[in-house]
């Protein structure tokens, strides 16, 4: 088999918020860039590691972890609706490896996702049929988070699991580096907040558009300067890039989850998802960051990268 990684921030306010025309077209670079890498490994599998934003998971029962055997889009943002095109049988395969390895994932046979999951699909693939997949939730949001350390393990369960299957598998993960939009968060949220975050998986077109444009309005207001909200952290994201392209897991495994609350925000532990896919490509042995594309994008909400990377072999 032969493994290939992609990973990128993802931000539903693409196409909504839009920074200025020069930073849009870099970024829109970075990403042809990335999708003419995909498109050159020809994979026949994607294992996509990413989060949900209280669309498919709720507090209802909130895992850490989960696999989906089947999947379908709810289409926030405007995204695109529908399943995606999940390969189940290897999803069910994947998910008894990693229980066998002593990570406790969840299955699914109905997953819903949001854009975590569609929008790097579409930006790669250009549809959520595209390639067969198996969708990966894990859980970046919803407090309390285990520690980021039992990301690595499932990716690097997983990335075990992958060699044995003899197929060309991308692994991709999504979501930001440091960011911190505003997701409620249970412990202080208000009755009706606590109620939609625990059962809320069916809001109405108005509800949808209501709390989307909100997020709309708080980027604008982040985008200017104000608001309150907690800065990008360049710094903190060039940290967290190179250790990744290092392969130095070590630098981030001990790290307690306030470190990334504090130094990149409540929603940097996106992060996860990159840790998870590094560490399934790790698997297949030592590997070479191929690009490297990095910016902070306020009016996108996010330390915004994209990054590709193959075996040492293979590059
Ligand atoms: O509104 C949401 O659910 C999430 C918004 C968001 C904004 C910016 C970066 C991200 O990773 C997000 O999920
Ligand atoms: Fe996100």
């Amino acid at each position: 088999m032969s493994v290939a990684l992609c990973t990128t921030s993802h931000s539903p306010l693409i196409g909504l918020h839009d920074p200025p025309d020069d930073v849009k077209a870099e970024v829109d670079r970075a990403l042809t860039e990335a999708r003419g890498f995909v498109e050159d490994f020809a994979p026949d599998l994607v294992v996509i590691f990413a989060p949900d934003h209280y669309n498919g998971f709720l507090y209802e029962v909130m895992p850490s972890f989960c696999i989906g055997a089947a999947a379908t889009s709810v289409g926030d943002y405007g995204l695109p609706t529908g399943d995606l095109s999940v390969d189940a049988e290897t999803a069910r395969l994947l998910a008894k490896r990693v229980l066998d390895s002593g990570v406790d994932v969840a299955v699914s046979e109905a997953m819903r996702v949001d854009h975590g999951f569609v929008q790097p699909l579409s930006f790669l693939f250009g549809s959520l049929t595209s390639v067969p997949v198996v969708p990966v939730f894990v859980n970046c949001v919803a407090e309390p988070l285990g520690p980021a350390v039992r990301s690595r393990l499932l990716g690097s369960a997983i990335g075990t699991a992958l060699r044995d299957l003899g197929r060309r598998v991308l692994v991709v993960g999504s979501g930001g580096l440091s960011h911190d939009p505003p997701v409620p968060r249970l412990a202080e949220a208000p009755p009706e907040v606590a109620e939609r975050l625990t059962h809320g998986r069916s809001p109405t077109p108005e509800q949808r558009r209501v709390r989307e444009s909100r997020t709309v309005a708080a980027a604008g207001e982040f985008a200017r300067g104000a608001g309150g909200f907690r800065p990008l952290n360049p710094a903190w994201d060039a940290e967290v890039l190179a250790a990744l392209a290092a392969g130095d897991f070590a630098a981030i495994d001990g790290r307690p989850n306030a470190w990334f609350t504090e130094q990149g925000g409540h929603s940097a532990h996106e992060v996860r998802t990159w840790i998870a896919a590094y560490a399934a490509l790790a698997a297949s042995g030592p590997y070479t960051v191929r690009s490297s594309y990095y910016r902070a994008i306020p009016e996108w909400f996010a330390g915004f990268a994209t990054t590709t990377a193959l075996p040492v072999e293979a590059a």
